[in-house]
């Protein structure tokens, strides 16, 4: 007997509970990782693994507009930290008192603590002048990227690897800093390594500076703003 099929409820259900319990783990683990990280290496094989999830996120018209910038030199490392630390300095004129005070004291990035750093970049020629699907909606190529991120974020979580996004940073410096041609733009800056720990929150929730919002409230009926017209949902949603 197929074994996948006899702990699967039902054959609308392929994967076997435990398959789908490890998806739900990696979604529900994943963090942003910036004050973890351990210096070792990650093994080519590994690293090669996460690159082939994100590359399997879906695309608009199968664009597939990725590409993956492997970045080990500390040279570039350390341009990409200053670029950070200005922009994190203006960031931080958002704030006011206490929460000025608190914004400072935030770890936001772990570009040189991390072994490794990945650029994910959205190429926004790929495919040519028409791609389907992305005729009234020019920005699915962005979108399709940030899939891509995902895919990587979770896979690497379940690799036991950490990875955390920098995004204070200017988007036109980065791209010169790293010889990125024109149409080419950088979506995503990751910082990735091995973890002493995962936090079981996220670290900002942690630190006091947002907590998770209850998800019935973000769900609608029919139109934003209505209540759920589907009860027994609603009451799952309500139950957490
Ligand atoms: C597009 C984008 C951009 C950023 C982030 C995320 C995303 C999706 N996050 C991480 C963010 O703070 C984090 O995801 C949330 O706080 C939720 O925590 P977990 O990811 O669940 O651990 C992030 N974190 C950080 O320390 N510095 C940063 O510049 C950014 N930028």
């Amino acid at each position: 007997m197929n074994k996948n099929k006899s702990d699967a409820t039902d054959h609308n259900r392929p994967f076997s509970d435990k398959e789908a319990k490890g998806l739900y783990r990696a979604i529900h683990e994943r963090r942003d990782v910036r004050s973890q990280f351990l210096p070792d290496p990650i093994p080519p094989d590994v690293l090669a693994r996460l690159l082939g999830a994100a590359h399997h996120a879906p695309s608009v018209g199968f664009m597939q507009p990725w590409d993956f910038i492997v970045i080990d030199s500390t040279d570039v490392r350390q341009a990409v930290l200053s670029i950070f630390e200005k922009e994190n300095r203006k960031a931080a004129e958002n704030y006011q008192g206490d929460r000025n005070t608190q914004y400072k004291s935030l770890k936001l990035q772990g570009i040189l603590e991390s072994p490794v750093n990945l650029c994910i970049t959205c190429d926004r020629s790929r495919g040519g002048t028409h791609v389907l699907g992305r005729n009234s909606i020019v920005e699915t190529d962005l979108f399709s990227t940030c899939l891509a991120v995902q895919n990587f974020w979770l896979a690497a979580r379940a690799e036991g690897i950490g990875v955390g996004w920098v995004s204070i940073l200017d988007q036109d410096e980065l791209a010169s800093t790293l010889n990125l041609p024109e149409h080419v733009y950088p979506l995503a800056y990751l910082c990735l390594g091995y973890v002493s720990e995962f936090l079981d929150q996220p670290e900002l929730e942690k630190k006091g500076w947002r907590s998770r919002l209850p998800l019935s409230d973000l769900v609608h009926g029919n139109s934003w703003g209505e209540p759920l017209t589907e009860q027994a949902l609603d009451a799952q949603i309500r139950k957490g």
